[in-house]
């Protein structure tokens, strides 16, 4: 589904004052929600039994999160691990860097990583060798949104949400210069946005 920026402010919903900043809706909240259901569905299938931990990759990750694991009828832990590569461009620099470390030890464990997003693959390429070689008992990743047609580095990815197109797109999450993460639908910006 894509939305005009001319959609009725009702069918949007709340937009937190970004509206007129935001081109098209590409998810609309009731499309995230609804498949945040069908995952945890499939995730409670697949680990009955087991104990998740769950590691929610910061900031992206965060509302994700918290629906997610709302959904998810399993026991689950949390952790949280912050990691950096896009500062305020809209194109990864490459370099991951570890802006927050998990809190405990991760070995043995069942870890499930959620992201919000796979652009190019380098974050998640480097966080699963890093996680990796904490031993684990098992590794899997749990991603929103996917671009295919960028994709840099294949990352084995058990679960994802939705492949979208190649844009930059903002909210449920997803910033652009620390900006519209707050929103609960997912959109793209107009191009004067990024001329500001
Ligand atoms: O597949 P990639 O090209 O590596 O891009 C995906 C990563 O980029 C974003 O994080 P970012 O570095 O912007 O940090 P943030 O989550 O704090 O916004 C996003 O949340 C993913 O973690
Ligand atoms: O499309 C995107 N939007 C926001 N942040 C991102 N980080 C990687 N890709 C994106
Ligand atoms: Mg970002």
């Amino acid at each position: 589904m894509s939305e005009t920026a001319s959609t009725p402010a009702a069918v949007l919903g709340p937009d937190h004052g970004y509206g007129p900043d935001i081109d098209h809706v590409l998810l609309s909240e009731e499309q995230i929600q609804a498949k945040i259901t069908e995952l945890a569905e499939q995730v409670a299938r697949d680990y009955e039994g087991r104990e998740v931990l769950l590691v929610g990759v910061l900031k992206g990750a965060v509302l994700f999160m918290s629906d997610f694991a709302r959904a998810l009828r399993l026991p689950t832990q949390m952790e949280f691990m912050a990691v950096s590569s896009y500062g305020s461009s809209t194109s990864s620099s490459g370099v991951v860097r570890i802006l927050k470390d998990l809190d405990r030890d991760i070995s043995d464990r069942h870890v499930l990583v959620l992201e919000d997003i796979i652009d190019s693959g380098l974050t998640l390429s480097w966080l699963l060798k890093n996680l990796g070689g904490r031993r684990p008992a098992s590794l899997e990743v749990c991603a929103l949104l996917r671009k295919p047609d960028a994709i840099k580095v294949e990352v084995p990815v058990r679960y994802v949400g939705f492949d979208i197109p190649n844009e930059f797109v903002v909210g449920y999450g997803l910033d652009y210069a620390e900006r519209y993460r707050d929103l609960p639908y997912i959109g793209t910006l107009k191009p004067e946005v990024y001329e500001k």
